[in-house]
């Protein structure tokens, strides 16, 4: 039974940011390197809040804080590329995923060009070229509805799993006998 002392008023949570991210960290989630190109410039990121939206039209999202420097590059191209990675590419997520330049991120690798003018990872497991559609805009953070384009699947390496603060490895599946 609930008591007085429990009950509080309907607007306030009593959930604080290090509660919601101990409990986030619990969600295993794949690493994916985010890479735009176009008139407000090449930039990427690391993201593992990706997910699958709708396939019709084949549809995805992912999350990104407004505040991150390549913010405007990314709303302002209108384009990107979700690019997957395996478990031997973990450099390239501490790369586009720390305080490292432009330049000194996609040094880490070998880029294709995309349909859409996105850098495309040469030897990603998975790439996903896709048009921004529309985006939401959520506390610190905007969902960017995104319009698949064109796939690619590349490499059959040991996926790259997020889980607990940490990268660990998922084994491929395993062939049919
Ligand atoms: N969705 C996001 O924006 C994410 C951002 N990060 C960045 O990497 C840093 C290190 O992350 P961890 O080592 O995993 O430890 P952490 O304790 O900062 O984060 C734990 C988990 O909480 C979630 N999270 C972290 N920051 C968030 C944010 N600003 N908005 C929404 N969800 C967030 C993610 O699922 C993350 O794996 C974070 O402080 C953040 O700057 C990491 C993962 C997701
Ligand atoms: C494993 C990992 C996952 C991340 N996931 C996201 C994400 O989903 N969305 C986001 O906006 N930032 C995410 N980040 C943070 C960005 O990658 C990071 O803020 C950005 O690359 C730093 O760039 P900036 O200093 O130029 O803003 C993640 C970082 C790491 C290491």
């Amino acid at each position: 039974m609930q008591t007085q002392s429990e009950i509080r008023p309907a607007d306030a949570t009593a959930v604080t940011q290090i509660q919601f991210r101990d409990a986030m960290s619990s969600l295993a989630a794949a690493v994916n390197v985010i890479t735009t190109d176009g008139p407000h410039g090449r930039a990427g990121f690391t993201a593992t809040a990706v997910c699958s939206v709708t396939d019709q039209p084949p549809t995805l999202l992912v999350c990104i804080n407004r505040s991150a420097s390549v913010y405007d590059a990314f709303v302002g191209n209108g384009t990107l590329c979700v690019n997957t990675l395996g478990h031997d590419q973990q450099a390239l997520s501490n790369l586009f995923g720390g305080k490292t330049s432009q330049a000194e991120r996609f040094a880490g690798g070998q880029w294709l060009e995309g349909l859409t003018g996105a850098p495309l990872l040469d030897g990603a497991k998975l790439a996903l070229d896709c048009r921004i559609s529309q985006s939401v805009s959520v506390g610190t953070h905007d969902i960017l509805l995104c319009e698949v384009q064109d796939i690619r699947h590349e490499s059959e390496s040991d996926a790259l799993v997020y889980f607990g603060r940490r990268y660990h490895p998922l084994p491929g599946l395993l062939p049919t006998s």
